[in-house]
């Protein structure tokens, strides 16, 4: 038997209790890491209470034994019967990113609310402990608080995510469906084709508009690629062309669902290595928001350090086109068994041509020790979180449909038309609405997030951040540094 005297001070006792059911002995169920309990050092998973307080608690509810602690101030006194087989805590650090969101109190499962910790995702979280099989515990990083707190296991979330309580885990099929409405979408995607149709010539001549001014995006004798209208264009079209279940598979693999289904991804800090191919630049964000007028000035200020990778598309080349330059062009063939074989990072088709960013184009900047900078959908995030091209994710965000107006008053948006006009209001709504729901979804796999209200503003924060992401240390997924044999 041991006396313990330990001085509440207010704060927490830092442990949970429970009661054995068959013999009606309580127990210490778990000590909160660098709670008062672990710090004093005298209290552990295992010992049996006899007394509280000079109290006996034999056969109390581990809640009237709650109400006895809460009571008491100042010096407490515990008699216990200390657990002879202590187990050792040889686990090594262990961080995680949180893929969701968890709040204790809505939690009715959990041993002790108050003991919990609630997380968002992108939380990092150091495990501090995981002696139980379904409660960890654990320190939210930076942290503020020496004190750990509950959370589920990986296990224990899986299961409830599954019952959908309050986390909101991913549907596979998100990854490939427009974040705009499907109506508004097919709407416009009806609209857009009779354009076509109706005036052929139309658009073949603001195409050849488009690729005047590709031209001129020549700086320095470095041709600016990947800002081909027609490629972008078919992004938005790729929702309807391919969102079936059979480009899902294709596009998707097992790897897909379970990474994006999984409540903690495993992290490392890493840094990036002066000798390493940089870190792939990924900058996603709703359309019209400026992801491509900010991707364009980043490598207009340094073209020889930033580049875009060159796409590859089935059309034939037109005469002024060099291979390899506008776009690596290819035979539907081999498109085909790309695709096949996961080579693009994104891909879609517009007017019977089909047009991608592949995973090598991206490599050829990198190992031509450039800093690759591409943009792309949220369904692409799987296929650039690679070891190979361990993206760093920025979110461009879209400020208050007030500041829009204010900032785009003289901008004009791509439309489905193959031309641009002024925004409107409603252009406005639309990539606040699109943002909105872009962050809400995807938010656990940005690096860093822009908001773009003023252009120079935000060039300077793309500009730091870009920096930042190769000569700082960030947090990654471990298996991009120790592959495993499921990575
Ligand atoms: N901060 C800003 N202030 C004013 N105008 C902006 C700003 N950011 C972008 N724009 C303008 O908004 C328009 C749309 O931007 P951009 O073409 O980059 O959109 P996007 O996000 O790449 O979407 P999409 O690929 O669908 O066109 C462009 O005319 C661009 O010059």
């Amino acid at each position: 038997m041991r006396i313990v005297c330990l001085v509440k001070n207010n704060q927490p006792l830092g442990a949970t209790i429970r009661r054995d059911d068959v013999t009606g002995e309580i127990y210490i169920a778990r000590v909160i890491h660098g709670g008062l309990a672990d710090r004093s050092g005298l209290l552990h998973a295992g010992d049996r209470l006899v007394e509280v307080n000079g109290q006996p608690v034999f056969g109390l509810e581990p809640e009237q034994i709650i109400q006895i602690l809460a009571h008491s101030h100042g010096t407490i006194m515990f008699k216990v019967v200390p657990i002879t087989d202590r187990p050792v805590n040889n686990q090594t650090m262990l961080y995680v990113r949180a893929m969701v969101d968890y709040s204790p109190q809505a939690d009715p499962s959990i041993p002790c609310a108050d003991a919990g910790m609630a997380f968002r995702k992108c939380d990092i979280l150091e495990i501090v402990d995981q002696s139980d099989s379904l409660w960890w515990q654990a320190v939210k990083l930076p942290s503020t608080s020496a004190c750990a707190g509950l959370i589920p296991s990986t296990s224990l979330l899986k299961r409830k995510q599954k019952e959908f309580w309050w986390s909101q885990p991913y549907h596979p099929h998100t990854c490939v469906k427009s974040l705009s409405t499907v109506d508004e979408e097919d709407d416009m995607i009806a609209i857009d084709e009779k354009c076509v149709e109706a005036d052929e010539e139309a658009f073949e001549s603001e195409e050849l508009k488009d690729e005047a001014s590709e031209f001129s995006t020549n700086i320095e004798g470095i041709y600016l690629t990947g800002f081909r209208r027609s490629l972008r264009l078919c992004r938005r079209r790729r929702g309807q062309a391919f969102g079936t279940s059979q480009f899902c598979s294709l596009r998707c693999p097992a790897s897909c669902y379970s990474s994006l289904s999984n409540p903690y991804e495993d992290v490392v800090r890493y840094q990036h290595h002066p000798e390493h191919t940089h870190r792939l630049i990924a900058l996603i964000g709703p359309s019209g928001v400026g992801v491509n007028e900010l991707r364009r000035k980043l490598i207009e200020i340094n073209p020889k350090v930033y580049q875009g990778p060159v796409p590859h598309t089935t059309r034939p080349p037109k005469c002024h086109e060099e291979a390899g330059r506008e776009y690596h062009f290819v035979s539907r063939e081999q498109f085909d068994s790309m695709v096949c074989n996961h080579r693009f990072i994104e891909f879609g088709e517009l007017r019977g041509h089909l047009y991608g960013i592949s995973v090598d184009a991206v490599k050829d900047v990198l190992t031509s020790g450039k800093i690759c900078v591409i943009d792309i959908e949220p369904y692409a995030l799987e296929s650039v979180r690679t070891p190979e091209l361990r993206a760093y994710v920025i979110f461009i965000k879209p400020p208050t449909v007030e500041q829009m107006k204010r900032t785009r008053m003289n901008s004009n948006i791509i439309t489905n038309y193959y031309t641009s006009r002024p925004f409107r209001d409603e252009d406005f709504l639309e990539i606040e609405d699109a943002g909105r729901k872009m962050e809400q979804h995807y938010c656990q796999f940005f690096d860093h997030v822009i908001v773009n209200d003023g252009l120079q503003a935000a060039c300077v924060q793309l500009l730091t951040a870009v920096r930042r992401a190769q000569d700082e240390p960030q947090w990654v997924p471990t298996s991009w540094i120790r592959p495993t044999d499921q990575s």
